[in-house]
């Protein structure tokens, strides 16, 4: 039988990692163990034992070892914008920051890769990028504060998910600290590299609980050339889908989007910013394309008329400058941080394109007559078939209750879900929110061999413990 791992005192804990990091880059105030022990998401009170920066792979090596050796557990922390739990802290483990490890190297213009430390900001890549004539095309709203290894991890979507796809597939090569401490180069920058199982592609995704991402080759591309949006009114969602299949039939989208009327209507009275046309609309479609030649913008205002007069769209508006594109994107971008001041219940769905329309059908008539009282917000990427339902909390109800009321019809919410071979997270992350529902979108079988993959590279359980599956 095995014996359970002995506790390590505090003291001792600390003692050691400061020898690692120096003192400096360990840190115990409140502070800080409030500012780095929780993600975005507010559900939990972080609670963990330190802190630690390190600044190297070879730092991070020694506190992986030290883990195991004294039996603690790590918590990775990126740019903490996770919506899913991921990188809470909230039982006396030792926090990584990647905060100090934010260098950018290696720049390679023939290949178009760049080395990115886990820590570089993603705004940072795609300025990085741009200044050399290049582009770095995962993009979303957090994009200012989050972090490469975080966005690895999580295999962050966000808005150009369409066109570019996700994190995962800008990810040329990964550096990585195993849970067992060994330092592993991951596909080094390869494009073909068929000599066997590709462990890099392991990692994304895995919110940490397989190792730590130190350092990552980052694939860039070319930039595209005058992107250009309408927003477009519609009646309802059934119009959203035929207006999509239309635009996307005939034209490259670089981005389909939408909102709802109360959505904007939360986005302009806290931002200021200009309703998008003066009609109100119960949705709006966000599209996005290069408007490469004057022939692109003839057929895309032809589209525009056609889905008008088929009597799709209500109503609409096309950027004429950089200006005008940027502000129509921050009436769908800005959604997230306006409504979170109403401690959102969310949910991050999805299931193929062709079933979306069915799928959202379901979904809406069963949250219309379930949440008869609570104020509903719908947004997402519908070109992805992913939708964002966010349940808003009224000011009269205690956060408990409402969580545990809206967990209830998140059964049934993950009952459609499962129905249409959809996933219970489709762009967030399982972290700490979703696992009770992984049933849903994964087997059981498929469940258990994560759980063998995940004793293989972290054979004592130090690597984010308690996220995605128990
Ligand atoms: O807050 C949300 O529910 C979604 C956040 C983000 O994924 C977005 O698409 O804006
Ligand atoms: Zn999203």
């Amino acid at each position: 039988m095995a014996s359970a791992p002995q506790i390590t005192a505090p003291e001792t804990i600390l003692s050691e990692l400061s020898a690692i990091v120096g003192e400096d880059k360990l840190r115990t105030d409140q502070d800080t163990l409030h500012s780095h022990g929780r993600d975005w998401t507010k559900a939990h009170e972080p609670a963990p034992l330190a802190v630690v920066f390190p600044r190297t792979t070879e730092e991070v090596q020694a506190v992986v070892k030290l883990a195991n050796a004294l039996h603690f557990a790590i918590v990775p922390s990126g740019g903490r914008t996770g919506l899913s739990g991921g990188a809470v802290a909230a039982s006396g483990e030792v926090v990584v920051s990647f905060d100090y490890m934010n260098h950018i190297s290696d720049f390679n213009p023939v290949d178009r890769t760049v080395v990115c430390q886990a820590g570089v900001i993603t705004e940072t890549l795609q300025t990085f990028a741009e200044e050399h004539g290049l582009y770095y095309p995962v993009d979303f709203a957090s994009a200012g504060s989050s972090q490469i290894g975080g966005n690895i991890s999580t295999n962050a979507g966000g808005i150009k998910v369409l066109r570019w796809g996700m994190t995962r597939d800008w990810v040329a090569g990964l550096k990585v600290v195993t849970g067992a401490g060994e330092i592993l180069e991951l596909n080094r920058g390869l494009l073909k590299n068929n000599a066997g199982y590709d462990l890099r592609q392991l990692f994304v995704g895995a919110e940490g609980t397989l190792g730590l991402i130190t350092e990552a080759t980052m694939q860039l591309t070319r930039q595209p050339s005058n992107l250009t949006a309408f927003v477009l009114g519609v009646e309802n969602f059934d119009g959203i889908m035929k207006l999509f299949n239309r635009f996307q039939s005939e034209m490259d989208l670089t981005a389909f989007e939408f909102f709802s009327e109360q959505a904007l209507q939360k986005v302009v009275a806290h931002s200021g910013l200009q309703r998008p046309f003066e009609s109100t609309c119960p949705y709006y479609a966000l599209l996005e394309f290069e408007c490469l030649n004057d022939e692109v913008a003839e057929q895309a205002m032809a589209l525009f008329e056609a889905c008008v007069e088929e009597g799709w769209v209500l109503d609409g508006v096309m950027s004429q400058s950089i200006e005008q594109l940027k502000n129509l994107w921050r009436l769908r971008e800005d959604i997230s941080e306006t409504i979170s001041q109403w401690t959102p219940y969310k949910n991050d769905i999805s299931t193929i394109i062709s079933r979306v329309p069915d799928f959202l059908e379901a979904v809406e008539n069963l949250v219309n007559a379930e949440y008869p009282d609570f104020e509903i917000i719908w947004f997402g990427h519908i070109g992805d078939g992913n939708l964002h339902l966010n349940i808003l909390k009224p000011d009269n109800l205690d956060k408990t209750d409402f969580f545990e009321k809206c967990g209830k019809v998140s059964i049934g919410v993950f009952e459609i879900v499962q129905r249409y071979q959809g996933s219970v997270s489709a762009e967030h992350g399982v972290g700490l929110l979703k696992k009770q529902y992984l049933g849903y979108s994964r087997s059981a079988e498929e469940v258990a061999l994560m759980r063998q993959i995940k004793q293989v590279f972290d054979p004592n359980g130090v690597m984010n413990p308690g996220k995605i599956f128990d």
